[in-house]
Formats: C-alpha cells, structure tokens, sequence
C-alpha cells in the first residue's frame, strides 16, 4: 500500500494525532500518564465501558442473585449468545456460528475432540513449528487420547527462517494422512498473518478440515470466516477485544458443522428450552452455544461487553487502517533513528501478511525490555531475542510512538540496558 511519507520529528507525530479519526477512544481507557503501554497484543488495557458492565454485572449479583440469570440489563443465561452477536461482526460469521465460552485452550481441546475423527489412514494432525505452545500440548495430548504417539502424528510444518511459515509448505504437508490442519491466524512472535483464506480452500481441496487460532488478530484484522468457509476458530478475548487478564475466550463453529456432536458435552451446550429439564439424554443446542460445556464464567465476560460497543463504533476496518498505518510509522521509525544497533525488523513488510504488532529482534532484547520497563514503556519479550510492541489503534498516540523509538535509542547509546541480566522475567 502507497503511504504519504513519514517525517522524523515529533511535531510529526503530534500532527498524526490530530488527524487520527479514532483519537477520541484513547479518553475511554485507563491509560497510565507516567508510562507508555505498548503490550496490548498480550493483555488489552481497562476501558471505562468494559469497567461499567462488569460493575453493571456485579450490581446485578448483588441485588438479584440467582434472578440475575434471567433478570436485569444483560440476563446471564443468554450472555454467551449476546456476546456472540456483538463479535460477529469482527470475525464475518453469523451471530450464531460464534459463542463466548472457555479459554483459548479449553475451546482448542473442544474443537479437536469435536472435529478430530482419525479414520483409515487419515489420522494425522497438521500444525506449525513456530505456534503457541499451549496449542501444541492440547494437540498432542488429544493425540494421546486417541492412542497416537505424537512424535509421528503431529506433523509441524518447517520454518525456513524461524519467523515465518511459508503458505506453500503448509500446503505442501497437506497430504492425504492429514485428517485436521490447526493454524493460528498471526503467528504469535513474528506477527506474520497467514493467508487463511487460500490455507482454507487448499485444505478443503484435498478433503481436510480446518480450523485457526485468532488469538492474535481477532480484534486487529478483519476476518470473513464464513466467506472463506473456515471449518472452526477459536481466540481469546483479553488481547486486543480488552476483556481482562484470563477473560472468556470465543468460539467459532461453521455453520455447516451445526448438529455435529460436541466431542466435550456439557449441560450449557443444551438446548436452551430444554436444560432445565433436567434430563440425561443430551439435546444440543442447534447452532455453535452446544460447545459450551459448564456454566459461563460471567464475570470474566462481562467487561466485554462494555468493550465491544466501543468497536462497533470505531469499526474494524478503520481499526486496522491505523493499525497498519501507526505501525508503519514505528517500524519507518526504527529504521531511521535505530540504524546500525543490531536490530533487526522480524515481521513481514507486507500489509498482507503482518498483523497489529512490530516483531523486533536483538540478541540484548531480554535486557532491552528490562530498560524498556525502567523506562515507563511495557514492551514484551519472547524468547530468544524477541521485543513486541504493539501500538494499539483504539489507544495508543502517534506521539506515544516517537517517544518510545527515542528511549530505545538512548537506551542503546548510552548501553543502559548492560546494568541488567539478558535472561527472561518468569512472566516476561
Ligand atoms: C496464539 C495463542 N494461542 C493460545 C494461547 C493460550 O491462551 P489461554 O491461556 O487463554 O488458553 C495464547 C495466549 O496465551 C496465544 O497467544
Ligand atoms: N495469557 C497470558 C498470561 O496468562 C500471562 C501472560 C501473557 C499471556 C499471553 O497471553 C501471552 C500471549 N499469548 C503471547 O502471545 O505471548
């Protein structure tokens, strides 16, 4: 994409800010004056929205109890579906293809019971060397409960630099012992956005199914989950969605897959008129709510709620505008200002296959971050040479950005980063 080129000063970047259409969604965030927050693609940052309807829920406990599941602003028994709706629009599903429910983890597990059928010589599971590792152990343990070994039935697809997974591998380990291929969409250090719509049509040529980890683009990129005929997704919600540490993730179900038995049953998957019955027999929902399994974790869901609104308003597309634009402008910027200090920019360049954070690589990057933090900025590091910084389009300033290439570079002059160990923190 052609961008108006970027000036290196900060009247710049002030500039930038006054003409950001979203501007005004920074005001609705808690955002800490004394430090400049750029781990929103890890954990989100409080809106006041997302306080009010956790605090409208807890309201709701206080003075209804157990009426509350049917009672009050937003009833809890229909609150999974309620979220639903409100995300769909982020993920280009119907509202009832989605349900919020679980963790990210726990609807992976569910997902891979439900959809994972190993027959003939079809039983093998295809992901990539470079995923999340949480993915990687539900993968091989669902293998274990099949009774597969999966040093020979989880196949991970090969980087060939260790930041990116090329399409055409994955493609070309799509061979006819694959029964299921899980993907996530943006790969969690590089950032590098698959091409999920052509891994998608590729799976489906050679009859396998599929399905995504939206963790880390749910909330930045725009999706059509449904267009692309994506089997299944699941994601969290506590990244860029700002539901709050360990909220309740989503999940995604095609609705071609609808009456599909859940390979987890629970009673919250029932039927709606039909659980309080009571019955043994299971009567699944008719739509993706039968993936739920127990009841939902209210509270942890109620802040999306608030947070949701706020990006119907501001909307996906203009999201991800500036999410593309603000983080050109970081990486124009360490490029200039940061030349020569052995870094190096991980991410991919293309609009096409990067997501909502810069993926910048140095072998100091542990103790850069911790000078980072000494600084007032939150970056991440992810082992072993990874810095993630994420300008977030609902929060974070063109100028918040410009400030934070300037402490890095005199945090590199002047080598403050040496006063600290290169090791991890034991959550970093
Ligand atoms: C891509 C990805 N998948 C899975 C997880 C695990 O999510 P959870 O701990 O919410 O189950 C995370 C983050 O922790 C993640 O980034
Ligand atoms: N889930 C997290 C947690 O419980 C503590 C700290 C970080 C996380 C994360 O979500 C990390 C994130 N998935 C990542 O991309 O590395």
């Amino acid at each position: 994409m052609s961008r108006e080129p970027f000036y290196y000063s900060q009247e710049f970047a002030r500039q930038l800010d006054k003409e950001d259409e979203l501007a005004r969604f920074r005001d609705e965030f808690y955002v800490n004056a004394e430090s400049i927050y750029m781990d929103g693609n890890s954990l989100g940052l409080l809106s006041r929205r997302a306080e009010r309807t956790l605090l409208e829920v807890v309201d709701a406990w206080k003075t209804q109890g157990i009426d509350g599941w049917l009672q009050g602003q937003y009833p809890w028994f229909y609150l999974s579906e309620k979220l639903a709706a409100l995300s769909a629009p982020l993920v280009g599903a119907s509202e009832d293809e989605i349900i919020v429910t679980g963790s990210t983890t726990t609807n992976l597990h569910q997902l891979v019971a439900t959809f994972y059928k190993p027959e003939g010589k079809k039983t093998k599971i295809l992901a990539d060397e470079l995923t999340f590792p949480s993915d990687i152990y539900a993968l091989q343990s669902q293998l274990q409960l099949h009774g597969y070994d999966p040093a020979e039935h989880l196949i991970q697809v090969k980087s060939r630099d260790g930041r990116i997974i090329e399409e055409e591998d994955i493609i070309a380990a799509m061979t006819d012992e694959v029964a299921l291929i899980i993907l996530p969409t943006v790969l969690y250090r590089s950032g590098q956005l698959l091409d999920i719509e052509r891994l998608t049509a590729e799976a489906h040529a050679r009859g396998i199914l599929i399905g995504f980890d939206g963790c880390h683009s749910v909330g930045a990129v725009p999706h059509h989950l449904s267009k692309w005929d994506v089997d299944f997704a699941f994601w969290c919600n506590y990244k860029y969605l700002n539901n709050g540490p360990g909220g309740t993730a989503s999940l995604y179900v095609n609705r071609k897959h609808f009456g599909r038995s859940p390979g987890l049953a629970g009673w919250f998957g029932s039927r709606k008129d039909k659980q309080f019955d009571m019955e043994h027999q299971f009567v699944p929902a008719e739509h993706a709510g039968a993936f739920q399994i127990g009841t939902p974790h209210i509270l942890s869901m109620a802040p999306l709620i608030g947070s949701l609104e706020m990006f119907a308003e501001a909307g996906i597309e203009k999201l991800r505008a500036k999410s593309l634009h603000i983080t050109s402008y970081m990486i124009d910027l360490i490029e200039q200002e940061l030349a020569g200090m052995g870094f190096t920019i991980g991410n991919p360049r293309d609009d096409l296959r990067r997501s909502g954070h810069v993926c910048l690589e140095h072998e100091e990057a542990a103790r850069i971050c911790k000078s980072l933090k000494e600084n007032k900025i939150v970056p991440d590091f992810r082992a072993p040479n990874i810095i993630r910084l994420a300008p977030v389009a609902l929060y974070t300033t063109y100028d918040e950005v410009w400030e934070t290439v300037q402490l890095l570079k005199a945090i590199m002059v002047e080598k403050q980063y040496e006063k600290f160990e290169n090791t991890r923190d034991v959550v970093a």
